[in-house]
């Protein structure tokens, strides 16, 4: 990634003028220095922050926080009301659905009207008019026009588009959940490869998953304001913690996230870098003490996870986890292919009704490896006093590559018919796998693949 910034935003804010009434607008236009009729409403207030050349950047935060609007600035839709903008290069955009098309206008037409907007000629269009085409993949549908389109459809060309115009900078604003699973696919292989060839990606959705393997880092917007901004999956788990708090509790927690937000990037201390370089220092010693064959899981102090994320209760508690080996022996740094047990207690502050628990391994960018739960929905444990304290079990067997893995755990009942999160703790448990001498393993899990190569012909 360069040092070069491609978008600049410094103190921006965006103000609406609200009316309780809509003649309250009028009286106020025909008299403007008697009466103030409205009051100001700030989609988005001192927001501050720059991208880089080249990085992935997620904008996360729940409805109406200013995502959207925070978009259209960037890409100049809307002006901001206060505040400088700075963009260097040509930014391709896929805001809203449809935004940018003519309904009236045929597929191939938009293309056309498209590339106008973005300053390329009929000819250079015409160069990348197959590609798009191909891209969509929509069939005679291309010659229609896009009044006639399904959503499926229109994302479809909207997405051949964006991403066919050779943008330095591409948006994307949740569009991209249209699509069908394998067109999914293709746009992630796309945004991926656009990625590698340091193009620079602003990516707003409302699934924390994709944030966390797409983005390099996140903003999390809270009521028009930057509450955090840093590594992505920080910035999701702060997100989620935010949104599942109760609502009494809501004030308290944007707090502290405010607070974590200015200790890490106010002192230039990244809290996630400082505790993965515990971890990795203590991964080079095992590593030294691994190498010899045969080596035993044991427990290493240097990868206790001090800074889990921990959600506030509501109603049950987890504590004392923990992976022990068959002896029944606390440990963190495992075997591949060995049997483990991921144990935790759960105490009950309530009476709760159909009762499940759970547990998710997750990479330490955020992917989900692998997860289970004690039963389906709805399955659960139909009824637990409250005072009772309970130990779950899960047996698990991590035919995972060497690295360290976090361990999430979760406990959720039924309440008014809606299940709901009665605790959980995210990163709870950091585990290393151990190298293994002679494996031809290359990613993640391992599927038991084998391999043979035949002679077939000599010449
Ligand atoms: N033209 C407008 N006039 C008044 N208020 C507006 C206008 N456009 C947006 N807003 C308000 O600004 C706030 C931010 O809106 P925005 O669409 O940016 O949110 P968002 O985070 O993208 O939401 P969502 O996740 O629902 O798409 C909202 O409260 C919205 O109601």
């Amino acid at each position: 990634m360069s040092n070069e910034i491609a978008v600049k935003i410094k103190n921006i804010a965006k103000v609406y003028k609200l009316y309780d009434n809509p003649i309250d607008r009028l009286k106020e236009t025909l008299h403007p220095f008697k009466k103030k009729y409205h009051r100001d409403f700030y989609a988005l207030k001192n927001v501050s922050f720059e991208i880089k050349k080249g990085e992935t950047v997620g904008i996360i935060g729940k409805n109406g926080s200013g995502k959207s609007t925070l978009l259209k600035i960037i890409t100049g839709v809307l002006n901001p009301t206060l505040g400088l903008i700075e963009v260097k290069g040509k930014i391709s955009a896929l805001l809203e659905l449809g935004a940018g098309f003519n309904p009236e206008f045929t597929g191939i037409e938009n293309i056309y009207l498209n590339g106008t907007i973005m300053g390329y000629t009929k000819e250079e269009m015409g160069k990348k008019i197959p590609d798009i085409i191909e891209f969509a993949d929509i069939g005679d549908f291309i010659n229609q026009p896009v009044k006639t389109y399904s959503s499926g459809m229109f994302v479809r060309l909207a997405f051949a588009v964006a991403i066919n115009v050779d943008p330095d900078i591409l948006i994307v604003d949740e569009a991209l959940a249209v699509g069908d699973d394998l067109f999914q696919r293709k746009c992630y292989f796309k945004i991926d490869s656009l990625k590698k060839a340091g193009k620079t990606i602003i990516f707003v959705s409302h699934s924390g998953n994709l944030v966390i393997e797409l983005c390099d880092k996140a903003i999390l917007l809270d009521a028009g304001e930057i509450i955090y901004i840093g590594n992505s999956n920080r910035a999701v788990n702060l997100y989620q913690k935010l949104l599942f708090a109760p609502m009494e509790k809501k004030t308290l927690i944007k707090e502290q996230i405010i607070k974590t937000n200015s200790c890490e990037n106010g002192q230039g201390k990244q809290i996630d870098d400082e505790q993965l370089l515990i971890i990795n220092n203590s991964l080079d010693i095992a590593n030294d003490i691994d190498s010899e064959p045969g080596q035993e899981e044991y427990f290493d102090e240097g990868l206790i996870n001090t800074d889990p994320i921990i959600y506030e209760n509501m109603g049950a508690r987890i504590f004392d986890y923990k992976i022990m080996n068959f002896k029944c022996e606390s440990i963190n740094v495992l075997r591949f292919g060995r049997r483990y047990t991921l144990s935790y207690k759960v105490e009950f502050f309530t009476n709760c009704n159909n009762v499940r628990f759970g547990m998710t391994i997750k990479t330490k960018t955020g992917i989900d490896i692998s997860g289970a739960a004690t039963a389906n929905p709805g399955q659960g444990i139909p009824f637990i006093k409250s005072g009772t304290i309970l130990n779950i079990e899960f047996e698990f067997v991590p035919k995972l590559t060497s690295g360290v893995y976090f361990l999430r755990c979760g406990v959720v009942a039924i309440d008014k018919d809606n299940e709901i999160f009665l605790d959980r703790q995210i990163d709870v448990i950091a585990f290393r796998i151990m190298e293994r001498e002679n494996s031809l393993m290359n990613s993640l899990v391992d599927l038991d693949i084998t391999s043979n190569v035949f002679e077939i012909e000599v010449s």
